[in-house]
């Protein structure tokens, strides 16, 4: 049977466990065949990123429109977009395909390393390009402050900053509050505006979480791209990205990755 598809707009990690590589192995732990359209090389490794070079916009446009045009795209998600002319590109050939499929954008800014993943200015254009766009972003803490100013620290400030994302237009926003220190749980706080949904798991105690943020937006994308409802879909990504939390491991001196493996012994 032919799978559903699911497109990644998204980066290359060299360290393999973020970026373009979390995404495919997440579309196939999932049962979506995955669809790529590379913005960017970078060179990392779990000790940090030491730089990267983008991919020409029209490139980037090129990849989108080759597997649209031909094998159909069921849902995508963004992650990282790298400049602020890939973002505007990315947007004005969304636009050209209808966008008829639900769109994830996870605003990627940082590696949880603290190094810049996106030139001067271009969060400000994932803000008013890619936001408008979006069945769902998913923010962490980190991006969650850069966008609206707002220090998430509890429940309130989660929800508060929930609301003030969704002025930027999107349908749905997924506050996620694994950087929220001092929890015994892990809380993510999804919301369209009218329903505010908590979703809550337990943090487990572990260094080894790189790609853990893309690893939850493509996972929320597959099954997206099988049908799934937006609550529907968060609740089945979240459960899927604890076990890959639990199942972490250490790779390399830094932080190792957050692991899909599990399902193979599924
Ligand atoms: N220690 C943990 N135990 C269980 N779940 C976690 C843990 N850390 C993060 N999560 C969950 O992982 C998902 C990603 O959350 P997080 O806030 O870490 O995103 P992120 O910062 O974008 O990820 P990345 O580490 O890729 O930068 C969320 O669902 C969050 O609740
Ligand atoms: C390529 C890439 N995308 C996203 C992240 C964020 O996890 C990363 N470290 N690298």
């Amino acid at each position: 049977m032919t799978p559903h598809t699911a497109l990644t707009i998204a980066g290359s990690d060299s360290g393999g466990g973020a970026g373009i590589q979390a995404d495919l192995r997440t579309f196939f732990a999932n049962g979506v065949h995955g669809l790529v359209a590379l913005t960017a090389v970078t060179v990392q490794n779990s000790l940090g990123v030491q730089g990267f070079t983008e991919i020409p916009a029209d490139v980037v446009c090129a990849q989108i429109k080759a597997v649209a045009s031909d094998m159909g795209v069921d849902a995508a998600k963004t992650g990282m977009l790298a400049t602020a002319e890939i973002i505007r590109s990315v947007a004005k050939t969304l636009d050209e395909l209808g966008l008829d499929f639900p769109l994830v954008v996870d605003p990627v800014a940082a590696s949880m390393t603290g190094h810049s993943l996106l030139r001067e200015d271009a969060l400000e254009a994932i803000r008013t390009e890619l936001f408008p766009r979006a069945t769902l972003i998913t923010p962490n803490l980190d991006e969650v402050r850069l966008l609206t100013g707002v220090s998430v620290t509890d429940a309130a400030t989660q929800r508060a900053a929930a609301e003030a994302l969704l002025e930027f237009g999107s349908r749905w926003v997924l506050v996620k509050g694994g950087h929220m220190l001092g929890t015994s749980e892990c809380v993510d706080l999804l919301s369209d505006g009218r329903e505010f949904l908590e979703l809550s798991g337990p943090r487990y105690i572990t260094e080894n979480t790189h790609g853990g943020g893309d690893t939850l937006a493509s996972a929320i994308t597959a099954e997206l791209a099988k049908g799934a409802s937006v609550p529907d879909a968060v609740a089945a990504g979240k459960k899927f990205i604890e076990r890959c939390v639990a199942e972490s491991y250490s790779l390399g001196k830094g932080v190792g990755p957050v692991s899909p493996f599990w399902v193979l012994d599924r």
